[in-house]
C-alpha cells in the first residue's frame, strides 16, 4: 500500500514491511509483507506509529531503532485519534500482532509515549516474547549502551527509574485483582524504586552543584561560557570542533589538537564528560555527555560546551533527567541553538519547537544557528528561516520564555566556512561586556596587573607614555572591574569600578553569575 493511497480516506492506515527495502519484500494475502534481509546481529523489530491528523512519518523512529540495534522488518501506521487501550485502534493493534508473529519480531518499536496500561495491553496482545519498546524506552536503551561517565550514568539511572515507576505500579495493580494486600502504594518494590529515585536525584544535585561551582571558577578566570544546544544530529559537535581553539577534526581537515587544549570534566569520573573527542557522526545521540573546550570566539576567550541532543516526543520527566545538558545551556553566557537547515522545513520546525520547549528559559541570549548551509540553496535557506520563525510563533513565551532571548538566526556551514565570521560577531555582541580606560604609573605593580589582565583576555589596547601606561580594557564586566582595580593600584574597592563604561553590562557579581538585565534583540 503506498502512502498516497493510504491517505485518501479518513481512517487512513497502513501496514508495510520496510518501505526502504521493497526489493526484498514480498506481499502476502493480508496486505502486509515480509522483509527477508536483516543484519545478522540486529534484533528484528516492527515499527508502529499513529498520528491524529496525518499518516505518521516513521523516518526518525527508524533511525533511532537502527541506532539502538534493531533491524526494522515491518511497519504499521495509522491516522486516527488515540485509543485508550492500545493507542492504535483495536483492529490495527491486531494487524500489528499478526505482523510481529509473521516476522518473528523481537520487539515492537512504538513511535510515541505509551501509558503503562497501554504498554501492558499491547504486550498481552503481541506474541509471547515480543517486547514493547516505546519512544522513551528506546532512548533509554540507546543511552544504556554508551553512558560511561558518572554524570551520564546517574542521569540514565534517574530517567530509567522515572520511566519504570508508573509501569511497576501498573504491574502490581494488574496482579492484585481484588486482592487488597497487593496495592502499589506501600509495596516494597515501589518504595525501593522511590528511594532510588531520591538517591539518584541527590547524586545529580551534587554533580550539578559541582558544575555550577566550576562555571563560577571559569568565569572568574575570565572565560565566557558558550553552550551549543539543539536537536540530535543537528551538527552541534561539528560546530564545537570548528570553534575549538585547536581542532582535531579529521572530517573537516584541521590540524590535530593537543589534549591539553581540552578542558575535561575529569572530576566527573569518566571520560565521556569531557575527553575532548567531540565525536561527529550522522546518527542520533552520538554525543551522550557534555564536553567543554577552549575557544576564541569574536576575540573573546570562551569555553564552548557541547551538549546532548534533544529529541521530540519524550516526557518532560525524561528530559529533566538530562540535567547537565539543560543546566549548561541555561547557565551559559550565550547559547547557540543549532538547527539543521537541510532538514525538511516541517521537521525543522518540529525539532526547533521540541528543543526550545526543553530549554524553556535561559539566563543569557540565544543565537539560532542554521547549520549545514552548504547543503541548501537560497530558497532552502529562506524556507529554513521561515520554519524557524514558525517554531517560535508556535510557542507561548509564558511556557517557554527562551523565545524572548532569541537573536537573529545565522546560516552557518562548518564544511565550507559560511557564516562563521557572522556567528563570531554575533557571539561577541551577545556576551556580557564592559569597557574601561585606565592610566597607571608604569612600574612593577602596573606590569603585574597588566599581565593579570592579559591572562584573562581583557586587554584591548596599551599605550606607553613616559611614566605611565594607558590601558583599554574590554571583556567580562567582573574581570574588567578587577583588572581596573589592580591597575589603579588595588586601593579602590571592587564595587567602585570608576570608569567602567558598562556597555551591555549585565551587572555581573563576583561569583561571575549573570544577574539579569541583558538586552535581547
Ligand atoms: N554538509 C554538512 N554536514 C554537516 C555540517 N555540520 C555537521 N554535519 C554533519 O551532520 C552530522 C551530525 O553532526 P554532529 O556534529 O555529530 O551532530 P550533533 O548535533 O552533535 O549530533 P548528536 O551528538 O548525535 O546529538 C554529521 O554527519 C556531520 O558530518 C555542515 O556544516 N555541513
Ligand atoms: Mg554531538
Amino acid at each position: 500500500m503506498s502512502r498516497d493511497d493510504a491517505t485518501t480516506n479518513e481512517t487512513a492506515e497502513s501496514i508495510e514491511t520496510d518501505a526502504h527495502a521493497d526489493d526484498d519484500a514480498h506481499t502476502d494475502d493480508s496486505g502486509s509483507s515480509v522483509l527477508e534481509s536483516a543484519a545478522p546481529d540486529a534484533s528484528p523489530a516492527v515499527v508502529a506509529a499513529r498520528a491524529d491528523d496525518d499518516l505518521p512519518d516513521t523516518a526518525e523512529i527508524r533511525d533511532l531503532a537502527a541506532a539502538a540495534g534493531y533491524a526494522v522488518v515491518g511497519e504499521v501506521t495509522q491516522r486516527r485519534r488515540e485509543d485508550p487501550t492500545y493507542d492504535l485502534g483495536r483492529g490495527k493493534a491486531e494487524d500489528l500482532m499478526r505482523l510481529a508473529a509473521e516476522t518473528d519480531a523481537e520487539a515492537v518499536v512504538y513511535d510515541g509515549s505509551l501509558s503503562p496500561g497501554q504498554t501492558f495491553s499491547l504486550g498481552d496482545l503481541l506474541p509471547t516474547g515480543t517486547a514493547v519498546i516505546d519512544r522513551p524506552r528506546l532512548v533509554l536503551e540507546l543511552f544504556a549502551d554508551a553512558a560511561d561517565s558518572r554524570a551520564a550514568n546517574r542521569q540514565l539511572e534517574l530517567a530509567r527509574l522515572r520511566y519504570e515507576l508508573p509501569r511497576l505500579r501498573e504491574a502490581i495493580a494488574r496482579d492484585s485483582g481484588e486482592d487488597v494486600r497487593l496495592r502499589p502504594e506501600g509495596d516494597s518494590r515501589v518504595l525501593d524504586v522511590e528511594k532510588r529515585i531520591e538517591s539518584a536525584e541527590r547524586a545529580l544535585d551534587e554533580i550539578a552543584d559541582d558544575r555550577a561551582g566550576r562555571r563560577a571558577e571559569r568565569r572568574d578566570a575570565g572565560f565566557d561560557l558558550v553552550a551549543l544546544a539543539g536537536y540530535t544530529n543537528a551538527g552541534k559537535s561539528a560546530l564545537a570542533r570548528r570553534l575549538a581553539d585547536e581542532s582535531d577534526d579529521p572530517e573537516f581537515g584541521d590540524e590535530a589538537a593537543p589534549r591539553d587544549a581540552d578542558l575535561t570534566d575529569a572530576s566527573e569520573g569518566g571520560p565521556a564528560d569531557g575527553d575532548g573527542a567531540l565525536a561527529v557522526a550522522d546518527r542520533p545521540f552520538e554525543t551522550l555527555a557534555t564536553t567543554t573546550r577552549r575557544a576564541t570566539v569574536g576575540g573573546r576567550r570562551a569555553l564552548v560546551t557541547d551538549t546532548v541532543g534533544f529529541l521530540d516526543g519524550l516526557p518532560h520527566e525524561a528530559v529533566r533527567s538530562f540535567r547537565t545538558t539543560i543546566d549548561a545551556i541555561r547557565a551559559a553566557d550565550c547559547a547557540l541553538l543549532v538547527a539543521d537547515a537541510s532538514d525538511d522545513p516541517a521537521d525543522l520546525r518540529r525539532k526547533l519547537r521540541a528543543s526550545l520547549s526543553a530549554i524553556e528559559a535561559t539566563e543569557g541570549p540565544v543565537i539560532p544557528v542554521l547549520s549545514k548551509a552548504d547543503e541548501v540553496g537560497p530558497d532552502g535557506l529562506a524556507a529554513a528561516v521561515a520554519a524557524y520563525e514558525g517554531a517560535v510563533a508556535d510557542l507561548d513565551p509564558r511556557g517557554a520564555p527562551v523565545v524572548n532571548a532569541l537573536r537573529s538566526p545565522i546560516p552557518v556551514s562548518v564544511r565550507d566556512g559560511t557564516g562563521l565570521g557572522d556567528l563570531a560577531d554575533a557571539v561577541a555582541d551577545a556576551l556580557p561586556t564592559a569597557t574601561a580606560s585606565v592610566e597607571a604609573p608604569n612600574g612593577g605593580a602596573a606590569q603585574a596587573a597588566l599581565s593579570w589582565a592579559y591572562d584573562r583576555g581583557v586587554v584591548a589596547d596599551v599605550g606607553y607614555g613616559s611614566e605611565t601606561i594607558a590601558v583599554e580594557l574590554a571583556g567580562r564586566p567582573a574581570v574588567v572591574a578587577e583588572a581596573e582595580r589592580r591597575l589603579a593600584g588595588g586601593e579602590r574597592d571592587r564595587g567602585e569600578g570608576g570608569r567602567v563604561d558598562g556597555e551591555r553590562d549585565r551587572g555581573e557579581g563576583d561569583d561571575g553569575g549573570p544577574s539579569g538585565g541583558q538586552d535581547h534583540a
